[in-house]
This record gives C-alpha cells, sequence and structure tokens, in this order.
C-alpha cells in the first residue's frame, strides 16, 4: 500500500483504534490519540488498518475581491480542523487538511494524492471520491482548470508515465508508458451511463439535458458496469483528451451554488491489467440538500432527490461499515454498487477528499461534510473483510477488533436513546400542542356553529318582520282606498238620489198641472158634448171650440209670453210624465172605442208578412244608439169637408195660427223604416182607410233632450207606406185649403181634448214583446231631416235621465197618438 501522509506521519507511532464515535468522542481520541472507550484496544500495530483515509480541501475565491473571513482555521500538523460557529468551535481531526489557498493543486497532489497513485501502479487498488456540497470545488480538484491539471490528468500522467523511461526505486527500469485501460462512466438520476460509448439506444428519454441523448445505459452486473467501453494505451496524453472530451458530455447545470453544477456522479476507472491495480476516480455530485441547490418544479427536485440518494446511499454505507453492520447496504444505489470492491477489498483503499468551503455562508455544509469525513475515517475493517497475517494465520487482535465493535455499539445504543427520549419529548409536546389545536378547533366550530345558527335565525326573523310590515302598510293603503271609493261611491249615491227626488218631484208636480189640464180639458168637452150633440160632428165641433180656445190661448201668449211657456211646460210635463208610467199607447178614435195603443200593435204585429217594417225590428229595439224615447202622434182625419167648409171662415185664422205651430215644431219628417213593424195602412183600418202621415219630429225646447218625438201630420196628398214601409213626405203646399183647415181643427180638437199620453216603456221589455213596439233605430218613417242630425239627437239621448233608477239606456219609448 502507498503511504499517505497521514500514514506516513504515523508511521512508527502507536495509535488507538478509532470507533465510529460522536464527534465530541472522535476529537477526543483525536486530541489525546491515546486513550480509548474500550480498554480492549491495542495499540496500532495489533489493530486493524482505517480503509478510509479522510482529507479536507478547502477551496479559495481567488476571483473574489472581497474575500469572505473563513470560518476555518487549522493547525500546524495539518490533521486538526476547527470551524469558528456562534457557539464556539468545531474541531475535527482528519487524516489531513489542505487549504487551496496555500497548497495549489500540484502541491495538493504531490502531498495527498501521488503515493496512492503510485501504489495503484504496484498493483493495489484505490478508490479517490471527492466529497462535499455544490461548488466546494470537488470537479475542480478532481479535473482541474486550465491553469492546472486536476487529480484524473495527474494520475495517468503518473500511471503511463511522460514517455521515458523510468528507472523504479527498487532500481527496476520502468518501460514507455503502462498499459492501462480507462473506463468513464455516468450516474444519473440512478442509471448508469457510458461516457465513452456514443452509440444509438439506451438514450436518455425526454427532458433529459441534449448531452445525455446519445449516451448508452449500462447494466451493473455484480459490481462492475456491464460491457462498459474503454479506452486503452500506455500514452497519456491521448487518454487524458479522450477523458477531457468526454468530461464534457457530463450533465451539468446551473444552480444557486454553482453556475455549472454536476448533477451526476462521474466515474473514472483506470486499470493496469499488467499488475492487477485499478484506480478509481469518483467525482460525486452536490451533497446539498434540495432547498439548498434551490431547484423549483417537481422534475428539477425529483432529481436532487436522485443525486442525493447516491450521496445519502455512500453515507449509509460508511456508516454501517464503521458500525460494523453485518449487513453494508451497498445496492442502495448505483454508486454504492460500484464501490463495494473499494470497501470490501482488503487491498483497497478510499481516499475521500472533502471539499469544503471556507465562506460563513456555508457553514452548515461544511460542518456537516466534516462530520461526514470523520465518521468515514472511522471506518474499520470488519469481518467480512478479515486481515490476515503475513503467514495466512487469523490475526491474533481479532479480540481488538471485536472489542472496538463492542465500543462502537454502545455508542450506538446509547444515541439511539439519547434520540429515542428527544423524539419521545418531541411527540409529548407535539401531543400537547395537538390537543390545545383540537379544542381551538372545536371552539371556533362551535362558535361558528353558533353564529350561523344565529345568523339564519335571525335572518329569518327579519325576512318575516319585513314581510309582515309590508303587508300591514299595504293592508293600510288598500282599506284607505277602500274608505275612499265607498266614500266617492256614498257620495255620487246621495248625488244621484237628490238629483233623482229633484227629478220625481218636478216630474210629480208636471204630472199634477197635467192632469189639471186634462180635468179642464174633458170637463170643456163634456161640457161642449153636451152643447153639441153627440157623434164625430159634435167632436169636431168639440175640437173646434177646443181650438178656439186654444187659440185665444195662443193669443194672449203673444200678448203675455209668459202665459205661453207655461204652456209649454204643460206639454213637456206630458211628455216627461211619459217616462214613469208603463208602455200604454192609447188611441181614441173620434166616435169610436178607446183603444189601448199596445192592442193595437199587437194587432198589427200579427200580419207580419204585410208588414213591409217587419224585417228591419230587431232585439236591440231599445239600443240606446236610437233613443230612449220615442213620441208618435198619428191623426185619424174623417173627411168631413161639408161641415169644414161651413167653418172655414171661420177656422182660417185658427189654420194659420196652428200651421205656424206645426212648422215651428217641425225638425224633420222621419222616412225610415217602421221599426216595430207597424204597417200604418193597418192602423188606418182600424180607423179611416183615408189616411195619410207626415212624420215629423217634435221639437224638443223645453224637454228632455233623449227624447224624440215625432208627430205624424195629415198631408194633402196622400203619403202613402211604399213597399218597404215607409212613409213619405208630403208637401204641405199642395194641402187644399180645406183639408188644411179640417185638419188644423182636428188637431186642436185632439190636442184639446184627445190628446192623451200613449206610451211609455219605462220598464226593459222582454225581447218577443219589443219586437212588437217601434223600433226607432229602424223606424219605417221617413224623415225629410237629415239622418245624421237624428243620430246625433239619439246620441244625445243616450245619456240617461238623472232622476232614474231605472238601467239607462233603452228603456223608455213614447207613442203619442193624435187623432184626426
Ligand atoms: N480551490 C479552488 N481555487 C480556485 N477556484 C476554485 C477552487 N475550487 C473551486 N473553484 C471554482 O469554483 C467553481 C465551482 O467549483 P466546482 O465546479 O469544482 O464545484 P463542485 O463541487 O464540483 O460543484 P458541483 O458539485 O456542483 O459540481 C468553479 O468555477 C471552480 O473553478
Amino acid at each position: 500500500m502507498a503511504p499517505t501522509p497521514y500514514s506516513k506521519s504515523n508511521q512508527g507511532h502507536s495509535t488507538q483504534l478509532r470507533t465510529p464515535q460522536s464527534k465530541h468522542r472522535l476529537h477526543s481520541n483525536a486530541g489525546k490519540g491515546q486513550l480509548s472507550p474500550n480498554p480492549n484496544l491495542a495499540t496500532r500495530e495489533n489493530h486493524p488498518e482505517h480503509p478510509v483515509e479522510v482529507i479536507a480541501r478547502i477551496r479559495d475565491y481567488p476571483d473574489r475581491k472581497d474575500k469572505p473571513i473563513s470560518i476555518l482555521q487549522t493547525n500546524s500538523n495539518t490533521q486538526s480542523l476547527w470551524v469558528r460557529a456562534d457557539f464556539g468551535y468545531r474541531d475535527f481531526t482528519l487524516d489531513g487538511v489542505s487549504l487551496s489557498e496555500e497548497e495549489d493543486l500540484d502541491v495538493f497532489y504531490k502531498k495527498f494524492v501521488e503515493s496512492r497513485i503510485s501504489s495503484v501502479k504496484l498493483g493495489e487498488k484505490c478508490t479517490i471520491m471527492m466529497y462535499g456540497p455544490t461548488g466546494s470545488g470537488k470537479s475542480h480538484t478532481m479535473f482541474g482548470c486550465s491553469k492546472q491539471a486536476g487529480i484524473v490528468y495527474r494520475s495517468l500522467r503518473d500511471i503511463l508515465g511522460n514517455g521515458e523511461e523510468e528507472i523504479h526505486s527498487n532500481g527496476e527500469r520502468v518501460g514507455l508508458g503502462t498499459f492501462v485501460q480507462v473506463t468513464v462512466l455516468e450516474i444519473y438520476n440512478e442509471e448508469i451511463y457510458d461516457l465513452l460509448s456514443s452509440n444509438g439506444g439506451g438514450g436518455l428519454g425526454l427532458g433529459w439535458p441534449k448531452g445525455s441523448a446519445s449516451k448508452v445505459k449500462l447494466e451493473v452486473m455484480g459490481k462492475k458496469a456491464k460491457n462498459a467501453t474503454y479506452i486503452s494505451g500506455n500514452e497519456a496524453g491521448k487518454i487524458s483528451k479522450e477523458i477531457h472530451k468526454v468530461e464534457k458530455r457530463r450533465i451539468v447545470k446551473s444552480t444557486l451554488c454553482n453556475d455549472r453544477s454536476s448533477r451526476s456522479h462521474c466515474m473514472i476507472i483506470l486499470d493496469v491489467p499488467t499488475v492487477g491495480g485499478r484506480l478509481m476516480l469518483v467525482d460525486m455530485a452536490g451533497s446539498e440538500n434540495i432547498e439548498q441547490a434551490g431547484q423549483i418544479g417537481f422534475e428539477a427536485k425529483m432529481q436532487t432527490a436522485k443525486i442525493n440518494q447516491g450521496n445519502i446511499a455512500l453515507k449509509r454505507v460508511v456508516e454501517s461499515i464503521a458500525n460494523g453492520d453485518s449487513h453494508v447496504p451497498f445496492r442502495d444505489s448505483k454508486l454504492t454498487m460500484l464501490l463495494q470492491d473499494s470497501f470490501e477489498d482488503d487491498k483497497s483503499k478510499i481516499l475521500m477528499l472533502l471539499c469544503a468551503s471556507p465562506d460563513p455562508k456555508d457553514i452548515h455544509k461544511t460542518i456537516s461534510t466534516l462530520e461526514y469525513g470523520a465518521k468515514a475515517k472511522c471506518i474499520v475493517r470488519g469481518p467480512h473483510t478479515p486481515i490476515k497475517d503475513k503467514t495466512g494465520a487469523e490475526d491474533s487482535s481479532s479480540t481488538v477488533i471485536l472489542g472496538s465493535r463492542i465500543a462502537a455499539m454502545d455508542e450506538f445504543i446509547f444515541k439511539l436513546q439519547r434520540e429515542n427520549k428527544l423524539r419521545e419529548k418531541e411527540r409529548n409536546e407535539a401531543h400537547k400542542e395537538l390537543l390545545k389545536k383540537e379544542e381551538e378547533v372545536a371552539a371556533l366550530r362551535a362558535r361558528l356553529e353558533l353564529t350561523e345558527g344565529k345568523g339564519s335565525s335571525a335572518s329569518e326573523e327579519e325576512i318575516n318582520f319585513m314581510v309582515n310590515e309590508r303587508a300591514k302598510i299595504l293592508k293600510q293603503e288598500l282599506e284607505k282606498k277602500l274608505e275612499e271609493c265607498q266614500k266617492m261611491a256614498n257620495e255620487f249615491v246621495e248625488l244621484e238620489r237628490r238629483r233623482m227626488e229633484e227629478r220625481i218631484l218636478q216630474q210629480q208636480q208636471e204630472v199634477e198641472m197635467l192632469r189639471k189640464r186634462l180635468e179642464e180639458i174633458e170637463s170643456e168637452l163634456c161640457r161642449s158634448r153636451d152643447e153639441s150633440g153627440e157623434g164625430n160632428e159634435s167632436k169636431i165641433m168639440d175640437a173646434s171650440g177646443f181650438a178656439r180656445r186654444l187659440l185665444r190661448i195662443y193669443k194672449s201668449q203673444e200678448e203675455d209670453p209668459g202665459m205661453m211657456k207655461s204652456i209649454d211646460m204643460v206639454k213637456s210635463m206630458d211628455l216627461d210624465m211619459d217616462d214613469q208610467e208603463s208602455l200604454a199607447f192609447e188611441m181614441k178614435l173620434v166616435g169610436g172605442p178607446i183603444c189601448r195603443s199596445d192592442n193595437v200593435i199587437q194587432e198589427i204585429s200579427k200580419q207580419p208578412h204585410q208588414n213591409t217594417l217587419n224585417g228591419v225590428v230587431g232585439d236591440d229595439v231599445f239600443e240606446p244608439n236610437y233613443g230612449d224615447k220615442v213620441c208618435l202622434s198619428t191623426v185619424y182625419e174623417e173627411e168631413e169637408e161639408e161641415e169644414m167648409e161651413e167653418e172655414h171662415e171661420e177656422k182660417v185664422e185658427d189654420e194659420v195660427v196652428e200651421k205656424e205651430i206645426i212648422e215651428e215644431k217641425r225638425v224633420c219628417i222621419i222616412d225610415q223604416p217602421d221599426p216595430a213593424g207597424i204597417n200604418l195602412s193597418n192602423l188606418s183600418s182600424l180607423t179611416t182607410s183615408n189616411q195619410n202621415f207626415e212624420v215629423t219630429p217634435l221639437p224638443s225646447r223645453s224637454r228632455n233632450r233623449r227624447q224624440q218625438q215625432y208627430y205624424c201630420k195629415e198631408s194633402s196628398e196622400e203619403s202613402k207606406l211604399d213597399g218597404s214601409g215607409l212613409i213619405e213626405e208630403q208637401e204641405t203646399s199642395k194641402d187644399s185649403a180645406s183639408s188644411r183647415l179640417l185638419r188644423i181643427q182636428n188637431i186642436f180638437t185632439l190636442c184639446g181634448n184627445h190628446r192623451e199620453l200613449s206610451h211609455h216603456i219605462d220598464t226593459p221589455i222582454p225581447a218577443k214583446k219589443r219586437s212588437e213596439t217601434v223600433d226607432c233605430k229602424s223606424s219605417p218613417v221617413k224623415t225629410s231631416g237629415n239622418d245624421s242630425a237624428l243620430k246625433d239627437s239619439n246620441k244625445e239621448n243616450m245619456e240617461p235621465p238623472y232622476g232614474l233608477s231605472q238601467p239607462r239606456f233603452g228603456r223608455d219609448s213614447y207613442f203619442e197618438a193624435v187623432q184626426i
């Protein structure tokens, strides 16, 4: 075995076997160098070898102007390292410490590595691994930089030589370079890739760096990579170039700690087949944790976790070997699988180079790295790697080994017990905290439920209250409006009632006056009969007397307008009285019995086919559009020319006056069909066969405007009803003087003695009965006036009379028959 600085410096001194103790114990042992926790410990000559040598390599920051104050201090023998922390110093005793600020790569190589490389040339096995956090200078130490070559190239040069013959120390001549075989592997994401092979297949999938696309994935067979490519030769330059090429193929990535951080473990295996030597150079990926690497995203975190898997597995292996476990977890990672031989082969030596940063901000990583190395340094060969003496017999120091193992086990048990107490304490505190939180949660939940319950009930009550309030307001408004409506209705009813009472009173007064007037007229008529005898002649004479009397009245009216006004009022009362009386149409025939008008109408309606007016009679006889009241005055005349001539001269004056009155009262001549289907020719058959009618509307000066009156005026010429039942207007100019005289005489007779209120409809008439009555809407009587005027008049008559409690429209109808 090639001597190491540590071994050299301790060669010949008796040292105690170091067990995997805590750092304090490690430090204590290192400081004293004599004591052992186990009394069975023997001297160095008797104790087994340490397969792992640990050297600390403290990096430098040459590019920094403001170099950080180092937290690391070392002693003069460069075996102890103190770390200045807030709570004091931590010291670590290692196999060597190198400050790059003081020792460059060349010095470092010669001081700690070169002896190992020389032993490889002699057939020994050596593993040099770089361990430390990212950015601590692992790759820099392993591969070097542009100014200085790293351990890899220096080793190649040392093994292969410079192409010159070398004379070994023992006097042997070594030829031009040693034939070597070199394999370069990369362990990334727990996969092994052959960096020397660029053939397709086995490449990484999507999401991996481009440089790895053509890398060949290898499987582990036993403790080696199966079918790994190697380069062989004895020229260091050529092999170095090849290695320099594949070095660039390593997967690197920028992290917070390093712009070009190696994310994989790189393993360069150099075999010297001629002597059986082997050199394994391992540049491990950073041992930082995920947070320290600043990796973001699932993939990056998984990648860091996988990288750390190799570091963690190596740590377990180291601890397991140090603890003397029967089982060492080599197969936990590809890295430890490939390093298994390095730990188990008794000919193998491990040189662990701990790379650390003096920067205060990296103090935790630095301490962690140093702790790991200190533990690795305590590894002793276990039973599975029995150390045999030169004679091949069992080493007599096996009891010493067992003693150290027992001590380690005691310490481990003590450590576990202490950790267990700490965990138990933490668990109790966590349990208390949990109970506390649960109580808080329960209190919050109860409070929340209470709040929700209150909130819901409060909101429901609020809604009900608002609804009730609103309903109350609406109810009050409704009641107020109802009261107003009721009040208005009462006022309206009261007003109507008063008007009706006034109207009734007025009409009663008019009726009373009319009756008085009729009584006077009847008494006058009776007196006249008594004086003139019986028969038509006497009636005519009565009429003549009455006419004379009427003439006197008119004359007096001319002299006294107030008198005439009273007469008009009496006439108006006659007609108004019809409003309150039932339909009673009486026709008083001269010299004949008095016939009820409804009987006459019934008699007429019995001949619908002869009546040309029937076709226009409808149910709407009393529709308001056609007036409420119609008065017809029918005058029957009996020709008694001889008697008329006798009194011709006497009545000329009456004729003139009567004509004026008639002309004054004429408004229009009705030429509409008779709505009641009355065939006036049949009427004439009841009286005389020679009767002509001229119907004129009665002026309504003093009457209710809705009432429409018509008088049938005798014409000198026959105003025959045509086929449609129309009464044609007769021109008064053709009247002969005698007939006019007679007509006037008869009119006055009738007006004076026989004019009666004949027809008044005060109540609704059934449709059947209505068909028997006169329909003003389809009256067969033609009017000489304008139809529109009549309609307008009828429209006006649509308005209901005040003071009538009966239905307003189409209830009243007047017939007034005047016998001539
Ligand atoms: N001793 C040193 N002297 C000068 N420069 C150094 C030293 N150590 C490291 N460096 C520089 O620091 C940077 C990071 O070093 P390096 O890549 O070797 O770290 P690392 O430990 O390999 O990190 P990672 O694990 O991420 O690969 C490099 O640029 C390197 O040149």
